[in-house]
């Protein structure tokens, strides 16, 4: 068993919202690694974050993410950071992957002032977004399969996109 797509991309590409019409247009199940980790662990991302740090998080999601491509056979989005592990860019290879980027300023506009989301919360979420865009970048790049750029596109218009570019 192996999912169709793993969705991923920075805070607010979209991983939920477009990973789960992506799932609805193709009639398949649909799972998020982030949701999978708060059930785990029965408190929320920021409670984690606050409570047992970062380290301890990323090391839950690491595990999360190998259970969900051992377990799951439609669509999986994964947490913004789940490519930060070497380990989890390994387990990738050979999956189709759909990297869902987004700029700082939509990234920015499109999360808000949201506290569910730990790393922006900060005072400068426009400074921390742009940090985060350049490091992660090339590690979404190493494992995407798929590249669609969602800043100026509807949600339903990504899904058309990742499809077009399927198969
Ligand atoms: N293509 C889009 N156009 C406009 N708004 C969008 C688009 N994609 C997502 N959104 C909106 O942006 C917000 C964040 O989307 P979503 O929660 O799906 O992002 P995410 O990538 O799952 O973020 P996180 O990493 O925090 O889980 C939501 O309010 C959603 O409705
Ligand atoms: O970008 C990140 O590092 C994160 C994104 C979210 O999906 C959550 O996994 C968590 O808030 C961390
Ligand atoms: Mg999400």
């Amino acid at each position: 068993m192996s999912p169709r797509f793993v969705v991923l991309g920075p805070p607010g590409a979209g991983k939920t919202t477009v990973g789960r019409l992506l799932a609805e247009r193709t009639d398949l199940p649909f799972r998020d690694v982030d949701e999978d980790i708060v059930a785990a662990a029965g408190k929320s991302i920021s409670d984690i974050f606050t409570t047992d740090g970062e380290p301890a998080f990323r090391a839950l999601e690491e595990q999360a993410v190998a259970t969900g491509l051992a377990e799951h056979d439609g669509v999986l989005a994964l947490g913004g950071g789940a490519v930060l592990s070497a380990t989890t860019r390994r387990r990738l290879a050979g999956h189709t992957v759909v990297f869902l980027n987004v700029g700082m300023a939509e990234g920015v506009r499109r999360t808000g002032l949201s506290t569910a989301r730990p790393l922006l919360a900060g005072v400068n979420p426009r400074a921390t977004f742009k940090t985060l865009l350049d490091a992660r970048l090339p590690l979404y790049r190493e494992v995407a399969t798929i590249e669609v750029i969602t800043d100026a596109l509807t949600p339903d218009q990504v899904v058309d996109a990742v499809l077009a570019r399927w198969g």
